[in-house]
């Protein structure tokens, strides 16, 4: 099991500090989030690639179309993973996977707001991805949703890829995520709003090793 921090709210600038302030050594991945990619664009994991040299870095793109290029285009920015919609048409997520595959990148395939979680996660895992993700968004968490029970189904679906979970996990809820020993866990706010970012993150990462 591998932690991921995720950067959301952030400027370029703001992600090379969060990533010192939480120390590199209590994370595995640093995702530079959706919101920051249409900020600040590619440049954005071109500039943590290059603070963070041993750093994994995930480019958080939710592609949905045109997927061999935009793969393309975060591969050469330094992303070593980069993530599509499991929304998106299987020939758009059979084209990442080459892609990514030409340059020995991975793709993970967010299933945020997929309604036949199990169905999709069947055909998904089929394509080759590296990577599905249950995936709880901002607007979902809003109204109390958490992501613990679909990890269920997709380990329970899930035969060749990688899983991961996603949205809204905080150091009181880790434990739900860690006994269904997904391959990684992604944290934001559970860590980038708390006040001692790098204990809550060392505390997590324990947590994840011991699991
Ligand atoms: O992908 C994310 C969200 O859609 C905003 O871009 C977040 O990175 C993901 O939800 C993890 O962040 P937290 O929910 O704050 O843990």
């Amino acid at each position: 099991m591998k932690l991921q921090l995720a950067l959301d709210l952030v400027d370029i600038q703001g992600a090379i500090d969060m990533v010192n302030e939480v120390g590199q050594e209590n994370i595995d991945v640093v995702e530079i989030g959706t919101p920051v990619v249409i900020n600040e664009g590619l440049h954005a994991v071109k500039a943590i690639k290059e603070a963070f040299p041993n750093l994994t870095v995930l480019a958080d793109l939710k592609i949905m179309d045109a997927a061999g290029y935009e793969v393309n285009q975060a591969s050469a920015a330094g992303a070593d993973i980069i993530t599509i919609l499991g929304a998106s048409e299987d020939e758009s997520i059979k084209g990442a996977v080459a892609e990514a595959k030409k340059d020995g990148k991975e793709i993970l395939v967010d299933m945020i707001a997929v309604k036949d979680l199990a169905a999709r996660a069947k055909e998904v895992d089929e394509f080759g991805v590296d990577y599905i993700c249950v995936h709880t968004g901002y607007d979902l968490q809003a109204v109390g949703k958490n992501s613990f029970e679909d990890l269920k189904t997709i380990k329970a679906a899930v035969k060749n890829a990688k899983t991961a979970i996603a949205g809204g996990i905080k150091l009181d809820t880790l434990k739900e995520a860690v006994e269904q020993h997904p391959d990684l866990i992604i944290v934001g706010g559970g860590i980038t709003t708390v006040d001692n970012k790098q204990e809550v993150a060392k505390a997590m990462k324990a947590m994840i090793n011991e699991g």
